[in-house]
């Protein structure tokens, strides 16, 4: 049975990269990780904690993440969950505020508020008209921080650890 679930939502691919390497820092810290499209998955039941990443829109969650969230709010309010969002594309990566939405079920869940990595938006993965457009202009490019991402898959992992 596996313990920890990364899910994520995406639409090009950039966060769901983001999940797999946080999945695999925190497996490395000796846990098992299941990774699932957020689409995916029936029921978090089975887990013992949550980690859960979407891919920012319009500066709105990707659907299927949100409702996720509100699906589950009672069932992750009795784990330890994690969130993230991945969408700043160019040189200020600082901390985008999540949806009102996100940062209500969040609270609600009793999870910090979640943490932001740069994006990714680049002509060879962007889907869809305006992202192609987009990534012909000067946001192109893929922001997404490696080592910020590990250092916080630490600290995920880390908590874990602690929660055993
Ligand atoms: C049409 C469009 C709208 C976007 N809106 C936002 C936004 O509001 N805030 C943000 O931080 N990033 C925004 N982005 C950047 C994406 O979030 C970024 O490319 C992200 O890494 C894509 O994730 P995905 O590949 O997992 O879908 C936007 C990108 C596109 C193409």
């Amino acid at each position: 049975m596996a313990e920890i679930l990364v899910a994520y939502a995406t639409k090009m691919g950039a966060t769901k990269e983001i999940a797999e390497a946080v999945a695999e820092r925190i497996r490395s810290a000796a846990h098992q990780v299941t990774v699932l499209d957020v689409a995916d998955v029936e029921s978090v039941e089975q887990y013992k904690a949550v980690v859960l990443g979407s891919a920012l829109y319009a500066a709105r969650w990707r659907p299927e993440a949100v409702r996720f969230l509100k699906r589950n709010a009672a069932a992750l309010a009795r784990k330890p969950v994690w969130l993230f969002h991945s969408g700043p594309l160019g040189d200020d990566l600082s901390s985008q505020k999540a949806p009102r939405k996100v940062r209500e079920l969040a609270t609600r869940i009793g999870a910090e508020q979640p943490a932001t990595f740069g994006g990714r938006l680049t002509p060879d993965t962007a889907v869809g008209f305006f992202a192609k457009k987009m990534a012909q202009g000067p946001m192109s490019g893929d922001f997404r921080d490696w080592n910020a991402i590990e250092l916080w898959a630490n600290h995920v992992a880390e908590q874990l650890v602690a929660a055993r």
